[in-house]
């Protein structure tokens, strides 16, 4: 095939985010060596390119057909301004990493209370157009000031009385001795695609590559023997992601299930399942899976 019918993804060339995309999409079979500080990178036996771009770069590239999908923060996306329904480009996938927040944060010992208190006040971002839209739903008119980063310094500075910035452990709020005020909104990391991709069925098909693995990171499998009489009762514990798969044993009274079952509920299942009188209760982690 010809090359500029090559589906291309952008993914982040620093940062955060380009450890997290270069392990989904290795991990989702999308095999590409990047050489040195290369911006551009062939797929082994797939019609896609990969391109190295900057983190919010990718939702515009992406709306302007440069790029037909990308790996991006869902923050970025509604910083472009492309957040909304019949936008140019349509979230495919929450990938279920890079998770944060941004929030209005004010210094620890403020009288200002809530967003509309910040009217006349000076605002430091690098996030200036959800800021402005959130200030215009709170009637609340503030000076913006727009950065590129290092914004928590900027009260510390004189520079602003509140800031709007990305909070994912609070560390870095903590460390400048600011609080949150309200917070915006929440966001991940996402799997972006541009309406006029120029190969849906390969974007489809990463889609469901990449659906494999952020399942499989989720879910564990579990496996258990359970008297017949109490399966109705063991279901409502592992309801499985679609119905759980029942086997005969040879003892017909009893029966054997595999199901899965979300990570972090797997234990507090295990010890239900044995109070209701499971027995041989295995957790298997899953690398891949299609459903
Ligand atoms: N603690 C966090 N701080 C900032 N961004 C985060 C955090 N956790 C997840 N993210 C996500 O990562 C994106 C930033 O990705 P980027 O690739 O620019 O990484 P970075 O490490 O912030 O790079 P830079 O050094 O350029 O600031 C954010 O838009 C957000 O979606
Ligand atoms: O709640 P925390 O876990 O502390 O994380 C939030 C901080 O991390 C990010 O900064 P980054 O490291 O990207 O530096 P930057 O401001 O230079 O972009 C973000 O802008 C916050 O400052
Ligand atoms: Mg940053």
């Amino acid at each position: 095939m010809d090359s500029q019918n090559n589906l291309r993804i952008g993914v982040p060339s620093k940062g955060r985010l380009s450890e997290i995309a270069g392990d989904l999409l290795s991990q989702a079979g999308l095999k590409y060596r990047r050489q040195n500080r290369g911006l551009f990178a062939r797929v082994n036996g797939l019609p896609i390119d990969i391109i190295f771009l900057r983190t919010d770069d990718i939702p515009t590239l992406c709306a302007e057909g440069a790029i037909d999908m990308g790996v991006t923060g869902s923050d970025l996306v509604d910083e472009a301004g492309l957040g909304s329904e019949n936008s140019a480009v349509s979230t495919r996938m929450q990938l279920g990493v890079g998770r944060c927040r941004l929030a209005i944060c004010v210094p620890d010992d403020t009288s200002l209370k809530t967003a509309a208190d910040l009217d006349k006040k000076r605002i430091a971002t690098s996030f200036p157009t959800v800021t402005a839209d959130y200030l215009v739903k709170h009637n609340a008119k503030a000076h913006l000031v727009a950065l590129a980063g290092s914004v928590e310094v900027m009260i510390g500075l004189g520079v602003a009385d509140a800031i709007v910035d990305l909070v994912e452990t609070g560390s870095t709020l903590a460390a400048n001795r600011l609080k949150i005020l309200e917070e915006i909104g929440s966001y991940e990391t996402v799997l972006i695609q541009g309406s006029s991709c120029r190969d849906k069925d390969t974007a489809d098909r990463v889609v469901r590559r990449l659906e494999g693995v952020v399942i499989a990171r989720d879910y564990s499998l579990l496996e258990y023997n359970i008297p017949r009489s109490k399966l109705s009762q063991a279901e409502a514990i592992t309801p499985g992601f679609n119905s759980p798969t029942v086997n005969s044993l040879e003892n017909k009274d009893w029966c054997s299930i595999r199901v899965m079952v979300r990570r972090k509920e797997v234990i507090d299942a295990m010890e239900k399942l044995e109070s209701l009188g499971a027995s041989a209760i295995m957790e298997t982690s899953i690398s891949n899976c299609r459903l």
